[in-house]
């Protein structure tokens, strides 16, 4: 588990992280989002000790992070890790050999790794030769190798195609499985939402919400939806019920309590026919735009 503690990063007079606190459980995935310039870069560069926050700290199961657990962590950075001009087996196995892999084994994980990103043919080609989205893959196996206790990944699924998404995602899931945390950051709101057990979203160098996507879809008000034969004018005024929108047959409408709920609606089907009854589910967007306004 990987704690980060009232972390503040100033660069001259800008404040770019403002004690920022949030957990990331084993395990699961954690999504961190937030607009350009939030702080998601500079968070996951104070993790892998890149930088030093001014104030705060990082802890690992509790103890303050060592360069040794940095050592056992896997890392994208944002300005990712291999080298364009060298091939890409070499690099991988170099890569599984600093995490502590002796050299034939960090050989043989590196050639099945990109075996199963049908990269198993190209391994003596230089990482600029592939495409975009082939390089991507081969940066994610670049942080996955050698066994990682924990992985921080910056922005791993931009410019993948969806395919490519949930292939570099059913290999992450072996490893939360396993138990490993998994942080990664993203712009791309409906993947996290998809994805992730537990969103954080920063904005200007503040967490503005944390929680999982249930948690924040669900804060404030549920709203329900009613579909029905007949006017639905009635609701209007009828204890409990606090009504949002009203055309004829159609209401969205919010509830007190279960009782107020369950009662309307048989009210409702006693006066005809019910097409549809069910609370909206509210997209996450909706809520990180409240947010991060
Ligand atoms: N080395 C630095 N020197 C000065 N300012 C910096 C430095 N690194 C980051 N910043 C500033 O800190 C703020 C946070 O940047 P950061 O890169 O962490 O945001 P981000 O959430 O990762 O954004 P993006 O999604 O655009 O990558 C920005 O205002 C950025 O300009």
């Amino acid at each position: 588990m990987l704690d980060i503690d009232s972390v503040t990063r100033r660069f001259g007079d800008l404040t770019a992280l403002d004690n920022v606190s949030f957990t990331v459980p084993d395990g699961g995935f954690t999504g961190f989002v937030g607009g350009n310039g939030a702080g998601k870069t500079t968070t996951m560069r104070i993790i892998m000790g890149v930088l030093a926050p001014t104030s705060g700290e990082v802890r690992w199961n509790g103890q303050p992070l060592t360069r040794q657990d940095r050592a056992e962590f896997g890392y994208m950075p944002e300005e990712r890790g291999l080298y364009p001009k060298q091939p890409i087996l070499p690099q991988l196995a170099f890569l599984g050999e600093l995490h502590g892999m002796d050299a034939r084994d960090a050989k043989l994980v590196a050639r099945e790794l990109l075996t199963r990103f049908n990269l198993g043919d190209r391994t003596k080609d230089k990482l600029e030769k592939l495409s975009l989205g082939n390089q991507q893959r081969v940066q994610i196996a670049g942080a996955v190798i050698g066994e990682p206790k924990a992985l921080i990944l910056d922005e791993p699924f931009s410019g993948l195609d969806p395919e490519a998404v949930d292939e570099m995602f059913t290999l992450l899931t072996e490893f939360t499985k396993a138990g490993v945390p998994v942080l990664f950051s993203s712009h791309q709101l409906d993947l996290v939402e998809r994805l992730c057990d537990q969103i954080v979203i920063l904005s200007k160098g503040h967490v503005v919400a944390a929680g999982t996507v249930e948690e924040l879809r669900n804060v404030g008000e549920t709203q329900h939806r009613i579909v029905a034969g007949g006017d639905l004018g009635w609701l209007r005024g009828r204890p409990g019920v606090g009504v949002v929108d009203l055309d004829g047959p159609e209401a969205v409408v919010t509830f007190d309590d279960d009782t107020a709920a369950q009662s309307a609606l048989a009210e409702a089907l006693g006066r005809g026919p019910v097409h549809s009854f069910g609370p909206i589910v509210r997209p996450l967007s909706d809520y990180y735009r409240e947010v991060t306004r």
